[in-house]
């Protein structure tokens, strides 16, 4: 292994909307100079189904743990993770730590990567409503880390970043100006963490293909168009409550229901914003589950309106890869991550079946693998790859940046 140089040892947490995930990093700026980086895995986990029963794994060098296992919420299951480390001597405190960085989601305007502070926390707070099912989550913890460790660096590198570039006239709504400006409602993106390691990776392998279509498909997801490694178009918009169908979680939705909404439940708007974000997408319309697993397992066996949910999610995907075709004038490759996006076969088939039109032909023996890689037939005018996302590599390069910047004002 190539040796690190002066290493930072970072905490990188992910708390995504059904899983709890991190990576325990030595990570440091590589001798080029260059914005490329070397770094060394010390630990990872990944828990699934948080606040009911999940798969969790922890993965080191010397050992892998792995039990089926309840946490009630993504703080114990934070807290537990803590102690695992601590009891088999990888990270005794996280006082050893030189920063912690968070996979934190909306500031509105605020985007990149940011020293945790009051300020910060404020403007999470306020983008709070923007995106209940993450940032109350993140403030909580970081709230509680600041109080146990106070000279503990926390980092937030927020999702929207990846995509600040693209153009004004595809991050509005056809809303008063005063809207934007005032109240912050415009289009941000999200999952920008992995739509940028896609961008990343395929540079990597692929550096021929210019126009990708990266498929973030999860606990929530997001397709994004990629035009020479930077965002042009993403689904989500305002809130990552929107796009394609989510897990339970409304995507694009007529906002001219709510006077018959309002109506049915007696004007009580934040039950209305439970069902939209709680009780829809996958969960509401199959009425099984929220879980992708057993809505595919439903269908297969019959049932109607899991197979109406498969369905319906399928075309939304459709249709966004349609739309950013378009915008990108082409697409050379696709490319499908997140839990449904590596795990699921089927929904990768179903996606590919309807883009024969565009001269896209599947490797229907290397799609069943599901290892990552090429899965489309050498005659594919367009590739298709999975990758594992990598969203935590990406929180700590940015992290590494920022604590070199540290530095550097230490020693003006
Ligand atoms: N083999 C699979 N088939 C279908 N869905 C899957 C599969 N494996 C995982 N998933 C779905 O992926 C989701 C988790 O995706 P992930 O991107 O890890 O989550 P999060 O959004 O919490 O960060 C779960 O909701 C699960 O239903
Ligand atoms: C928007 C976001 O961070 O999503 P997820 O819950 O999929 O991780
Ligand atoms: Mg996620």
């Amino acid at each position: 292994m190539e040796e690190i140089v002066n290493p930072y040892k970072i905490m990188i947490l992910n708390l995504g909307s059904t899983s709890y995930k991190f990576k325990l990093y030595r990570i440091a700026r590589d001798a080029s100079g260059q914005d490329y980086f070397t770094e060394e895995l010390i630990a990872e986990g990944a828990f699934e189904r948080i606040g009911t029963s999940g798969k969790c794994l922890i993965r080191t060098k010397q050992q892998d743990w792995e039990e089926e296992r309840a946490f009630s919420d993504h703080l114990e299951a934070f807290l537990f993770s803590i102690q695992w480390l601590s009891e088999n001597w990888i990270l005794s405190s996280l006082v050893e730590l030189d920063a912690i960085g968070f996979k934190s989601v909306h500031a509105g305007e605020v985007s990149g990567a940011r020293i945790i502070n009051e300020e910060i926390l404020e403007i999470m707070k306020h983008y709070s409503a923007f995106a209940p099912a993450h940032n109350p989550l993140y403030i909580r913890l970081m709230k509680q880390l600041a109080v146990q460790y106070p000279k503990l660096l926390q980092i937030g590198c927020f999702e929207t970043s990846f995509h600040t570039n693209i153009p004004e006239k595809r991050m509005i709504y056809g809303v008063p100006d005063s809207w934007r400006n005032g109240l912050g409602i415009r289009r941000y993106g999200f999952h920008g963490s992995s739509h940028s390691y896609i961008a990343w990776k395929m540079q990597q392998t692929n550096p021929d293909a210019r126009k990708i279509i990266s498929l973030h498909l999860g606990g929530s997801s997001s397709l994004c168009a990629i035009e020479k490694g930077k965002s042009i178009a993403t689904s989500m918009g305002a809130t990552p409550q929107s796009g394609v169908f989510q897990n339970n979680r409304v995507g694009d939705f007529d906002i001219f229901c709510l006077p018959v909404l309002m109506d049915y439940y007696k004007e009580d708007w934040k039950k209305i914003l439970q069902v939209l974000s709680k009780e829809s997408g996958f969960l509401g319309v199959s009425g099984v589950s929220n879980d992708l697993r057993e809505v595919l397992e439903a269908a297969e066996k019959g049932n109607h309106k899991a197979q109406l949910t498969v369905d319906a999610f399928v075309d939304s995907l459709i249709g966004y890869i349609g739309m950013f075709t378009a915008y990108l004038k082409g697409v050379d490759a696709i490319v499908f991550t997140g839990g449904i996006g590596l795990g699921s076969s089927l929904i990768r088939k179903r996606v590919c079946e309807e883009l024969v039109y565009m001269g896209l032909y599947l490797d229907e023996a290397a799609n069943k693998k599901g290892t990552e890689g090429r899965i489309s037939r050498k005659d594919s005018r367009i590739s298709v790859y999975t990758w594992k996302t990598n969203e935590e590599l990406m929180v700590a390069r940015s992290c590494v940046r920022v604590l070199e910047d540290c530095e550097k004002k230490g020693k003006e």
